[in-house]
């Protein structure tokens, strides 16, 4: 960007007496594009911009002459911004002012570059293949062309057959090959070269600018429609830090900014775009974070919707996430109603699985994970805090994030037909990286606290070394006697899963259980298994007993139920190990 753009830009703030402390400086930098740096230090520095230069749907409702209550008024002010942008033929003109004229100089300063994943080229998508992040960028992008082809097709101010080649890749999407997208689409977008103001790639240019820019309008108007965004020139030159601590404020109408606490000289003065992680930057605003506190793995969990049901109606303490309980906005003081997180919660708000964000920061983020894996793992006769069922959940939550963990590969190799930018391999390392990270450490932290429970509930957990030590009968008459007629094969013992079965076999039928643990003969005695018996037990009887008579199918089934409900199975990389829990 050359100076004379940003000059321009400045002193058009000027002419609307926008107030900037003499103290800032606007510079223009390669990575971060336009910063604002304080030249001397300076207190509580403010910036207020008055309601003329605020960019809101006022002027798409005057200039497409809609109504207060038509859908999806944001839509038309991107609409609004790309014709402003685009339409060089034609003045756009509200209350007798040519908009596109009054924010030239806003216009021409905004970024000439911009970094989403939703225009990356090929090459550059490939490097997130295997993230959350590159797995949801078509269906972000469908949503985005589908609000577009709702707006094109609501009015007849649009001329339908100069944008027919839009309409057709809309409705093949599915089909379309991505290079084909990226070079129909996306690169006018990229390089900003659509000639049709309502084409597609000029509406997405224009939901970009709004994803990096915009301030939700209540932060001007606490009587907004919900969810309604605004413009704001000037204050949007900020860039981002989580630690900036900043208030936004309405002032007899301006729009009042102002960073609480001094700001030392050469230092960069920033907003606060809210508690977000890479995923969120990248995709919304084009950049990263490293060593973001604010980082997070989203987890979707998706559940047969009678599962669902069933937990919102008998299971009050577990709390099932929607979105919107983990929005964070830059401040509290909001008014218009936008979460609603009391709100009864219905299986309609699941229907497209269960969202969970980790974080490594928040050690609490795990906590609902754990709980409805334990809720999963748990037998219907038990209730959450069972310990077996705890255990289970953990091991359940475990293997689902070292699977996800695996799924994240190094990216396919590409046959580079296009140029990766730097930045955005720097953008997709960082991204990808961290994800792995907070993964790995919540596995770790699953590790330590299974740890912590095995150590505490020692005395409520029979192992079978913990049978080979103290009950010798077992292994030097019982277990072998068992297979007495095998003529000499060697009889190989599977998992302690197997020998578990065949322990609590053996000791029901000599009823030798070691005073130690006349509890899980307690426990099988009172133990109601089901008359069914699973093609597991079959096999299970088969391959021990498939050469004698003396041991019947359906002790070896009810012996195996009662294994599988009343232990747990603790898997590593090498070994898996079976334990029984005192209840
Ligand atoms: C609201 S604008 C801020 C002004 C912007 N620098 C410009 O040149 O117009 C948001 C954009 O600034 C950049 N940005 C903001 N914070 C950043 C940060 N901490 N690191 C790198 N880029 C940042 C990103 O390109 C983002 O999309």
């Amino acid at each position: 960007m050359s100076p004379e753009v940003l000059d321009a830009l400045l002193q058009w703030a000027a002419s609307f007496s926008v107030v900037i402390p003499e103290e800032l400086r606007f510079v223009y930098t390669n990575l971060k594009g336009i910063i604002c740096i304080c030249e001397k230090d300076v207190d509580n520095p403010h910036i207020k911009i008055p309601p003329e230069i605020v960019i809101s749907r006022t002027l798409p409702i005057k200039f497409f002459k809609l109504d207060e209550t038509t859908a999806n008024i944001n839509g038309w002010l991107k609409m609004l911004l790309a014709k402003i942008r685009f339409d060089k033929d034609n003045d756009t003109i509200v209350d007798n002012i040519s908009v596109n004229k009054k924010f030239k100089p806003y216009l021409d300063a905004l970024p000439s570059r911009l970094n989403s994943p939703l225009i990356w080229n090929p090459s550059e998508l490939n490097r997130l293949s295997s993230t959350n992040l590159g797995n949801s960028i078509h269906e972000k992008f469908g949503s985005i062309f589908k609000e577009w082809f709702e707006l094109v097709s609501s009015s007849d101010i649009f001329d339908l057959e100069k944008v027919v080649d839009d309409i057709e890749i809309y409705h093949k999407l599915n089909e379309t090959a991505y290079e084909t997208l990226y070079e129909k689409v996306l690169k006018n977008t990229e390089l900003q070269t659509p000639t049709i103001w309502y084409s597609f790639p000029a509406f997405l240019w224009s939901h970009l600018i709004f994803t990096s820019r915009a301030f939700p309008e209540y932060v001007v108007d606490n009587n907004c429609p919900e969810n309604s965004i605004v413009l704001l020139p000037i204050i949007d030159l900020l860039n981002h830090d989580y630690r900036s601590k900043v208030q936004w404020y309405p002032e007899n109408g301006w729009f009042c900014y102002e960073k609480m606490g001094s700001v030392s000289q050469s230092e960069e003065l920033c907003n606060n775009y809210g508690g977000k992680g890479n995923e969120e930057l990248l995709s919304g605003y084009g950049f990263v974070l490293e060593d973001n506190i604010f980082d997070s793995v989203a987890l979707k969990i998706k559940l047969p919707l009678g599962v669902i049901s069933t937990i919102l109606e008998r299971e009050p303490t577990l709390k099932l996430p929607v979105l919107s309980d983990y929005t964070t906005f830059a401040f509290e003081n909001r008014d218009c109603d936008q979460q609603g997180t009391d709100n009864a919660r219905s299986v309609k708000d699941y229907l497209d699985g269960i969202t969970y964000f980790i974080n490594t920061q928040n050690k609490e983020s795990l906590e609902p994970l754990l709980e409805l894996f334990t809720y999963l793992s748990k037998t219907e006769e038990e209730t959450l805090h069972v310990l077996r069922a705890r255990f289970e959940g953990i091991q359940m939550l475990r293997t689902a994030l070292e699977s996800k963990l695996q799924n994240i590969i190094e990216p396919p190799a590409d046959d580079a037909s296009y140029t990766i930018d730097p930045y955005r391999l720097y953008c997709a390392d960082i991204y990808t990286k961290s994800q792995k990270q907070i993964l790995k450490d919540a596995v770790a932290r699953l590790k330590r606290l299974e740890k912590t429970m095995l150590s505490e509930n020692k005395h409520l957990l029979l192992t079978m070394n913990k049978i080979f030590k103290n009950d010798p009968a077992f292994v030097e008459t019982e277990l072998p006697s068992l297979f007495s007629n095998e003529d000499d094969e060697e009889v190989v013992f599977e998992s302690t899963y197997d020998l578990l079965i065949l322990w609590i076999l053996m000791k029901m039928r000599s009823h030798s259980f070691p005073a130690k643990y006349q509890w899980v003969g307690q426990q099988y005695s009172d133990f109601k298994n089901t008359a069914y018996i699973s093609d597991d037990s079959k096999a299970f009887h088969a391959q021990y007993f498939g050469k004698q008579d003396n041991v019947e199918l359906e002790q070896v089934d009810r012996a195996i139920q009662f294994v599988i409900a009343n232990s747990f199975t603790r898997a590593s990389s090498i070994s898996a190990e079976t334990i029984l829990v005192r209840k």
